[in-house]
């Protein structure tokens, strides 16, 4: 790797600041600690806090959230947790995937390149995991938010977290963001890859479902609905699907206002009522499984399949950490790192 060997003695007068390295840091949502209903309250508080997330002025926006959603959800999302929690980590799901992301990663890209993961909320927090980077000696930083989808509620968020910690560091360290890769080739054929191995013989449908926004964010000019019907339709081009067979819907709609359409909730219970009996659900907009993928689809919308008439709904499992999804993030990086490594 071509990179200036950090500066180990100073001259007496200088500080003694490492750099000469290169990071790349991946990033997630976030998720709570433990499985209590303080830690998923103080995860949701910090979550929903976010204007880009929820954009009401805080001054409305804060009294409902503490005095109704906090008080009223944890208990519900720690009981549905808890339904998916990891035992033999003692971590949530996402947790456990973008952590084996990060090692995977750093096991396959080349040597002395610092290879990092945060979450957007709660921990390990984005500027915590940006101040080490800087203490081993990273001048040039690539973010990787795991999204394949561009949003400004998820990989814009993930970004600014970091701007604003750079804009409190006397050496700035030159920052690069990952593009959205929803049209990638590689990130399609693994696609089609967990497709092949997942979908049951017999399958009568198979829905595509993204998590759901506002459509008001969509109006305002956010690309995720774009990006959502892009990977749907390379997928469906791939697959050799049309897209009776394989409808495109969003889920975990949160909230009064309308949010993209059609709901994979609607198209789970109209499979059923017209009389299918073994459907699959793909979820190509999370890389990895987290309670919206486990609990909501694989336990909520197969019972509701099975109380409108159907039999087996099948939730195909994320790329998570497979060599398959490690192969199209390495390339990604190495593309992005073009110039600042050999
Ligand atoms: C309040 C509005 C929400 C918007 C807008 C939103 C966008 C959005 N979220 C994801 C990915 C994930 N969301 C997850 C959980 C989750 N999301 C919301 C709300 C909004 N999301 C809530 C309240 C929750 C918490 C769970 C609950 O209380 O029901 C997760 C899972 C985290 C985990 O630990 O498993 C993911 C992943 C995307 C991609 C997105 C917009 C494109
Ligand atoms: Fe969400
Ligand atoms: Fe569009």
């Amino acid at each position: 790797m071509d990179m200036v060997t950090p500066l180990t003695a100073a001259p007496h007068d200088h500080p003694n600041v490492a750099y000469g390295r290169v990071g790349v840091l991946l990033i997630n949502l976030g998720t709570p600690e433990a499985l209590t209903d303080q830690s998923v309250r103080s995860y949701l508080a910090e979550f929903l806090s976010d204007r880009r997330v929820v954009d009401y002025p805080a001054i409305l926006w804060q009294p409902v959230l503490r005095g109704i959603i906090l008080n009223t959800r944890p208990k519900k999302t720690r009981a549905a947790y808890g339904k998916i929690w990891d035992q033999e980590t003692d971590e949530s799901p996402l947790r456990r995937h973008t952590r084996e992301q990060a090692e995977k990663l750093r096991a396959v890209l080349p040597d002395g390149l610092v290879v990092d993961w945060a979450m957007r909320y709660g921990v390990p927090g984005i500027a915590g995991r940006l101040d080490g980077m800087a203490e081993e000696g990273c001048d040039r930083i690539l973010l990787v938010p795991l999204y394949p989808q561009y949003s400004a509620t998820t990989t814009g968020t993930a970004n600014d977290a970091a701007y604003l910690w750079a804009m409190k560091q006397a050496w700035q360290p030159a920052l690069r963001t990952m593009p959205a890769f929803h049209d990638d080739p590689g990130l399609i054929e693994a696609l089609v890859g967990t497709c092949r191995e997942h979908i049951p013989e017999g399958c009568e449908r198979i829905i595509l479902s993204f998590h759901g926004l506002p459509q008001r964010y969509f109006r305002a000019g956010d690309p995720y609905h774009c990006h959502c019907q892009k990977t749907a339709r390379l997928l469906r081009e791939a697959m050799g699907w049309d897209d009776q067979f394989a409808p495109t819907a969003f889920q975990s709609k949160f909230g009064p206002e309308k949010w993209l359409e059609p709901s994979t909730e609607s198209l789970v219970k109209a499979a059923g009522e017209e009389g299918l009996k073994k459907i699959a659900v793909i979820t190509p907009g999370f890389v990895s499984d987290c309670i919206e993928t486990l609990e909501e689809v694989g336990i909520g919308l197969a019972e509701t399949f099975t109380e409108h008439g159907g039999e087996e709904l099948a939730a195909i499992p994320c790329l998570n950490a497979s060599d398959d999804f490690i192969e199209v993030m390495r390339k990604l990086i190495l593309r992005e790192l073009s110039g600042w490594i050999s």
